[in-house]
């Protein structure tokens, strides 16, 4: 874990401007969509700065419910609120010395975003249940797929805990801003896997790695080391890497988000090609839909999946194909 791969121009400002912030004490926003690797950068700072030996502490902030993100943060003493049975020390005490990475630091609710600030302008708190100020030397990472200002501007998040976070912004860029950098997180990911389940791919098939450069990614590289993990499970040992691009290339979320960003990928060609794809794959199977011979089981699609892409598509059987 923790080595960055890529080598667009983007990935690589990102880079630069970590390597500017990191050794210096200042708090870091990190920005991005969600997969995008903003734990992998917030750790990547830690790791360039003089507290590398401390200890890294993350906290995910929309995980934890409202009632305890406080305790989480701050500790709690005995009896402090009922089920406090034993005195528990918060991140900001388990950080102390090192590095705090609060993820999702928009969720955040406004009656803990003074605390928040507090603790980042003084570096005190105090423990729920008790009076007595602890003071900590913690330097704050903190990261969000929310577009915070906006949350600002509709009331929501206070703006000097804004612009406290907000002294070095560093912004990761969707993956599909940054198609260069997918050969090289395929490779990465390819060899990953390989040696984690024992196998040996040999090649990576051109249309395969062009396939996968053309794809919108929405999850983001989440998502595509989520989907060569299963490529590499399905392959041949010692074959060919087998990506199961039907799954990508039919999936509702990456043509919901062509449709947004048009200019990225044009919806055409992909649509296109996923018609082809279907309207294929029922010839070839003399237009049977269901069971083990029908389309959907060789798109690997649920039956009523492939009928609604039909449907949307108007694909419908022509009058002289062989009957069902
Ligand atoms: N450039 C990269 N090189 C190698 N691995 C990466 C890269 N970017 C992301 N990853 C991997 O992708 C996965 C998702 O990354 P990470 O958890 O850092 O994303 P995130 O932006 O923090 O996601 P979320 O917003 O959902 O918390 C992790 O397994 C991470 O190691």
């Amino acid at each position: 874990m923790g080595e960055v791969v890529g080598a667009s121009l983007a990935l690589h400002e990102v880079l630069q401007q970590v390597g500017v912030v990191a050794p210096t004490d200042s708090a870091v926003l990190i920005t991005g969509e969600t997969g995008t690797g903003k734990e992998l950068v917030a750790r990547a700072v830690h790791r360039l700065s003089a507290r590398r030996d401390r200890t890294f502490v993350k906290l995910n902030c929309a995980a934890i419910p409202t009632g305890l993100l406080e305790s989480e943060l701050f500790g709690h003493e005995k009896g402090a609120f009922t089920g406090a049975v034993e005195r528990r020390l918060g991140r900001f005490e388990l950080a102390d010395g090192g590095t705090l990475f609060l993820d999702e630091v928009g969720d955040i609710p406004p009656e803990l975003q003074p605390k928040l600030l507090r603790v980042l302008q003084e570096q005190e708190f105090e423990r729920l249940g008790s009076a007595k100020t602890l003071k900590v030397n913690v330097r704050l990472v903190a990261a969000t797929h929310r577009n915070l200002g906006k949350l600002v501007a509709e009331g929501k998040f206070r703006s000097d805990l804004y612009y406290r976070l907000h002294v070095f912004p560093v912004h990761i860029p969707a993956l599909r801003e940054r198609r260069e950098d997918v050969p090289e997180l395929v490779r990465h990911f390819v060899a990953l896997f390989a040696q984690r389940f024992g196998k040996k791919i040999e090649r990576i098939p051109p249309e395969t790695m062009t396939a996968l450069e053309r794809y919108p990614w929405p999850g983001n590289v989440r998502e595509l080391e989520h989907l060569i993990e299963r490529a590499v499970i399905l392959s041949a040992p010692g074959g060919e890497l087998r990506v199961p691009l039907n799954d990508i290339i039919l999936s509702d979320s990456a043509i919901d988000h062509i449709d947004m960003s048009p200019a990225l990928a044009p919806r055409a060609t992909l649509l296109e090609s996923e018609r082809e794809l279907i309207r294929r794959a029922l010839d070839g199977c003399g237009w049977i839909i269901g069971g083990p011979n029908g389309a959907a089981t060789q798109l690997g699609l649920k039956r009523t999946t492939l009928l609604s892409r039909m449907k949307k598509m108007g694909l419908t059987r022509p009058k002289r194909a062989s009957v069902e």
